[in-house]
Formats: C-alpha cells, structure tokens, sequence
C-alpha cells in the first residue's frame, strides 16, 4: 500500500521565521506560502533530494493544529504523509481494519492539488499518518 515518503510535516508557530532559518541557516531551498484555508493552514514545502519538509503554521481560528502548538508552543513534528497509487482503495482496506480516517473519510485536495486523507495517530503509534494519491 505505501509508496515514497511524501513530506515530514512540521507545525512552526511562525512560518516566516522557520522558513528564514531553513533557508539561511540550513542553506535549503524553501518554497513560498501557500494559505490554504480549506485545511486551515499556511505551508511552505523545503526541498530535499529525497523528500520534502512541509513547515505548517495555523491559519484561522478552527485549524486543526491549533492545540498541537498550544501543546508544542515551540513546534514541533506533526504528520508523515506516505504516497499512495489509489487512495480509496488505501482507504477502504484501512477502514475494513479498524483504522480511522478523519473528517468524514472522504479525500480533500491537499497542498499538492492531489486527494490527501488522514489516519488518527492513536492508530498509529502516536504518529499522524497522511495519506496522499499519487
Ligand atoms: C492537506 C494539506 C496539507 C498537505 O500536506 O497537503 C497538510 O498536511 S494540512 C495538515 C493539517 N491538517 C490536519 O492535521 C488534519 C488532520 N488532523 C486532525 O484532524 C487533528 O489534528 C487531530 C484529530 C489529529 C488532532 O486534533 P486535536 O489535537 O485538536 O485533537 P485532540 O487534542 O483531541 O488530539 C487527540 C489525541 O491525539 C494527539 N495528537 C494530536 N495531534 C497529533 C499529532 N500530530 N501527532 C500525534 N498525536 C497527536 C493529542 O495529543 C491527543 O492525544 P491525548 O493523549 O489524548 O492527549
Ligand atoms: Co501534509
């Protein structure tokens, strides 16, 4: 079911800053923001040979990262996001073993105009797992 990691996803509390010190300090190349209100987040994606770094900061009052920050007020690791070749067949056999997928377990187009979906960490280890169609 899984292919590549997609991204690491990081929730900063200031997504100018971060993107300042991964481009300056880190030397990496560093998209601009894109807001997406739908999801309730800004992003900007750091490119890597391998993968990417999505950095994350809440946009609007009902992001749903909002209590990960006030948790984590200095940020901190926040999903892994595996690609997927057909994301509801990925669905259909992780709801078929007792996984949950958020929201109403249809897929949203994410940051990458593709379908993304969710699986609740406390199925996973404590780990935040996207789901993104490739
Ligand atoms: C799609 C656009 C973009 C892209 O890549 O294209 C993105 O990735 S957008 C990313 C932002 N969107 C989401 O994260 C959507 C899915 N997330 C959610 O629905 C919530 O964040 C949820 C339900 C995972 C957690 O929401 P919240 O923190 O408000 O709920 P709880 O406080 O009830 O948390 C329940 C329980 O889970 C623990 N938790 C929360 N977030 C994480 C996390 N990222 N990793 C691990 N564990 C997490 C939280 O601490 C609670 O644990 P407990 O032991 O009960 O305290
Ligand atoms: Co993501």
């Amino acid at each position: 079911m899984l292919g590549r990691i997609n991204h690491i996803a990081i929730v900063v509390p200031d997504i100018a800053a971060a993107s300042k010190a991964y481009r300056e300090t880190l030397g990496a190349t560093v998209s601009q923001p894109q807001t997406l209100p739908e999801h309730g987040v800004t992003v900007v994606f750091v490119e890597l040979p391998n993968t990417k770094v999505e950095l994350l900061e809440p946009l609007g009052e009902a992001s749903p990262i909002a209590a990960f920050l006030a948790k984590n007020p200095d940020g901190g690791m926040h999903h892994i996001c595996y690609e997927v070749a057909d994301i509801l067949a990925a669905r259909d056999k992780l709801v078929a073993s007792g996984a949950r997928v958020l929201g109403n377990g249809e897929p949203k187009i994410g940051a990458h105009g593709k379908p993304v979906l969710f699986l609740h960490p406390k199925d996973f280890f404590g780990t935040l797992i996207e789901l993104e169609q490739v």
